[in-house]
């Protein structure tokens, strides 16, 4: 296959948006981007699977005079979202989109590795197609797995990721934090479930449970430096049966958000103390469990970081616009705590927000950061 054209890399794009899979199941996912990288000169590239994580896809590409290896990573799953964008290719799998925009990352993805095919890098590359980036850290597991060991490890990584507030095809990025570290809280609040007629001889946890949500919206009001900043978000919320039976059990499923890992675990602490201020007040069990997994802060290398700012807005065709920091969460920020690199954002246009219903990313910006990530790293490698 020769290089892929603009209309080629849409249908890619259209393909994918079609058949969104969900963490840890992006088979569909994994086969179609293994039938299209079979497509490309195989040349230069070694295709690698991994068992013991059969969603994932690696590929390396030999270097023609290499210096280092450069890794790019994308991420492959999709949100139990249901679509409402009501475009002709929308999703078929009822109940899950790509509503964070991980189809136009791989097709990014797709377009820089098929240019490298066709064109044969001066230093190694390694692109690694990561499942399971919303939940289950996928890039841990990978990482864990050994997955980059030897040859497979890469010198420096990047990865990029798409932004509805910046204009099509623009680079966004800045020096330090790029993205918050993310922790995910469950918590199971455990009463007594009775008649609705006779409050007095049970416990009821939709009240303990109102009360909980209630006290935590002051730990970032009252608890948190407004400078620093913090994010607490319930975003799901179980209790009861039935109108007329007190429930006896309630349980809330959220997320925190913290540029620092010092503020990731201020917040976990007041978080564990209104537990079990409620579990006291209320007579209650209250079980409140953290996980943070691989969404540790995304911390830009300083050296790498410079050089890809430098490049951004020295490069004519490329857009950049320096962001600031972001609530979002990423597991890249585990990746990169363990082997320097840069994260960035590609602009995509769009009204709706990531994680909504109705996100349409622009299309136009896949060609723009093809071009713009290909221009990047022939200047990495050449300068
Ligand atoms: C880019 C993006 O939206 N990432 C997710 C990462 C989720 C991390 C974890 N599962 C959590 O919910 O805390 C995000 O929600 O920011």
């Amino acid at each position: 296959m020769a290089q892929l054209t603009q209309e080629a890399l849409i249908d890619i794009r259209r393909h994918l948006h079609e058949h969104p899979e969900l963490a840890m199941h992006e088979f569909t996912t994994h086969d179609y981007l293994l039938a299209t990288i079979k497509k490309f000169n195989q040349q230069y590239i070694e295709i690698r699977e991994v068992k013991s994580l059969p969603t994932a896809l690696l590929v390396y590409v030999n270097g023609s005079d290499p210096q280092r290896t450069i890794g790019y990573r994308t991420d492959i799953d999709a949100l139990p979202v249901t679509e409402a964008t009501g475009l002709p290719f929308a999703s078929k799998n009822p109940g899950v989109m790509h509503a964070c925009g991980h189809d136009i990352h791989m097709t990014v993805a797709l377009g820089v590795l098929n240019y490298f095919t066709e064109h044969q890098p001066k230093d190694n590359m390694i692109f690694f197609f990561q499942p399971a980036e919303e939940s289950e850290n996928g890039g841990k597991v990978a990482y864990e797995l050994g997955v980059f060991e030897g040859k497979w490890r890469p010198d420096e990584f990047y990865g990029l990721h798409d932004n509805p507030d910046l204009p099509a095809g623009a680079i966004g990025c800045r020096m330090g934090t790029l993205f918050a570290g993310t922790t995910e809280v469950n918590v199971d609040l455990i009463g007594k479930s009775g008649h609705a007629a006779y409050p007095q001889d049970a416990n009821d946890m939709v009240v303990a449970a109102a009360q909980f949500i209630n006290q935590v919206q002051t730990i970032v009001s009252r608890s948190v430096n407004p400078i620093e900043g913090g994010v607490i978000t319930f975003g799901k919320l179980d209790a009861g049966t039935i109108r007329n039976v007190i429930a006896g059990q309630a349980r809330i499923e959220g997320t925190i958000r913290g540029l620092t890992q010092k503020m990731i675990e201020h917040i976990v602490d007041r978080l564990q103390q209104v537990a079990d201020g409620v579990a006291t007040s209320y007579g209650a069990k209250v079980d409140i469990q953290f996980n943070q997994g691989g969404y540790l802060p995304v911390e830009n290398n300083d050296e790498l970081t410079r050089r890809f700012i430098a490049f951004a807005k020295q490069d004519a065709k490329t857009e950049f616009v320096e962001t600031e920091p972001a609530m979002t969460g990423e597991d890249f920020g585990y990746l990169l705590s363990k082997i320097p690199g840069t994260m960035f954002w590609l602009g995509v246009d769009d009204d709706s927000q990531l994680h909504s219903a109705t996100l349409n990313p622009k299309e136009s910006s896949i060609p723009k950061g093809v071009g713009s990530i290909i221009r990047f790293l022939n200047y990495r490698m050449n300068e």
